[in-house]
């Protein structure tokens, strides 16, 4: 009665630890949970980073820790033209499941750019690009090398997605390649860029650019009346930018007074379509990268007419571009082609000794 007694002090006490026993073995339990399911990465990350960066300059503290994010472009489906577009609008990333690396890391500077060329295939290879866990890319194209190079580098660079050590930041201008300013401010912003150029034969090319020109101005004049000389039915007219764009040697020699020839890739638009994974394959080893995008990412889709990426990391669905790539072509007469065809080919044997590549087109 109102008697302290050891006993019953003790028991409360031996309840109280079994109360905290439990309670770090629910603790630890929850925390072995949230490893298993990779979240514990981005813990460990964050409380290093968090603590580094009280020590350490952020891009010190940024470089000392280790890829572990895996990223994906899941769209399960075909994108719609407006959804492209949404796409590839500034601020929009497609990858949109949970990712490390969409909230940790730094934003660099782009250490490889696809140049161009316009309707070589840039979007595909650079949706490609973006399956591998060890790139980060900007989905817009952002244009800054050509239309926005006054808004300055520090804009620039705060477009990119954070990238953590070990990955490298890209992204995807085509119309970098024929601006004649590009070539001296990439390399003010950075020599070593690596520099990736997507190819397809010229006549086709133009024929691309045409359609997509169409596609917005349906009142477009005929290919055959804006392809020759003011519609004399025989010589090409190279002012015009659909013929001008496919004189790539005209281009190239431009970049070439920046860049060495082995900081460049040139990529066949054509075997990018018929060989989409042994394409890739040169691109990864051009970028230092571990082949990771191979045969298993790919597969024919018939209605499409083209490779879409299978499995996508993160997402079972499989992914084709959308419909602004792969449109049907107008008919052109035959005559006109081999026209064209014939005034690109001396341009396209001097492009082939320049970079030891024949992409064969003659
Ligand atoms: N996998 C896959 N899916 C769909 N389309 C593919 C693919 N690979 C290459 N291509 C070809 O890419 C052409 C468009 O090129 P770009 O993406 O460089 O165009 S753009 O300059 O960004 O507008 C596009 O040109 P068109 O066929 O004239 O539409 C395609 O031929």
């Amino acid at each position: 009665m109102g008697c302290w007694t050891p006993s019953s002090d003790f028991g409360h006490l031996k309840a109280h630890s079994r109360v905290s026993v439990l309670f770090t073995m629910i603790l630890i339990i929850t925390f072995l949970f949230y490893c298993l399911s990779g979240y514990c990465e981005s813990v460990q990350l964050y409380t290093l980073q968090s603590f580094r960066s009280k020590l350490l300059p952020v891009e010190e503290a940024q470089a000392t820790l280790q890829p572990h994010a895996h990223r994906n472009g899941s769209v399960s489906r075909e994108l719609s033209d407006q959804e492209e577009k949404r796409q590839e609008g500034f601020g929009y990333d497609s990858h949109s499941n949970l990712s490390v690396s969409n909230n940790f890391g730094t934003k660099e500077f782009p250490q490889a750019i696809i140049i161009g060329v316009k309707k070589g295939g840039t979007r595909a290879l650079l949706e490609f690009l973006r399956v591998h866990p060890d790139v980060r890319a900007v989905g817009a194209e952002p244009h800054f090398f050509d239309r926005f190079y006054q808004r300055g580098l520090h804009w620039y660079r705060n477009l990119m997605p954070r990238s953590l050590e070990g990955q490298i930041t890209m992204e995807k201008t085509p119309s970098y390649f024929i601006t004649p300013e590009a070539p001296s401010r990439v390399s003010s912003m950075s020599p070593s860029t690596r520099l990736i150029v997507v190819v397809r034969d010229p006549v086709t090319r133009a024929v691309s650019d045409y359609t997509q020109t169409l596609s917005k101005n349906p009142s477009l004049p005929s290919f055959q009346s804006l392809v020759f000389r003011n519609g004399s039915g025989a010589v090409v007219d190279p002012s015009w930018s659909a013929v001008r764009i496919g004189i790539y040697v005209k281009h190239l020699e431009r970049w070439l007074r920046f860049f060495p020839l082995e900081q460049m890739l040139f990529v066949s638009g054509e075997r990018l379509v018929s060989d989409p994974a042994g394409e890739m394959a040169r691109v990864q080893d051009f970028l230092g990268l571990k082949r990771v995008v191979g045969e298993k990412h790919f597969y024919f889709n018939q209605t499409k007419g083209f490779p879409c990426l299978k499995k996508p990391e993160g997402s079972s669905h499989p992914r084709c571009l959308g419909k602004s790539k792969g449109r049907a072509h107008p008919q052109i007469q035959e005559d006109v082609l081999q026209r064209l065809r014939d005034f690109y080919r001396p341009f396209n044997r001097k492009f082939y000794q320049m970079t030891g590549q024949d992409f064969g087109w003659d």
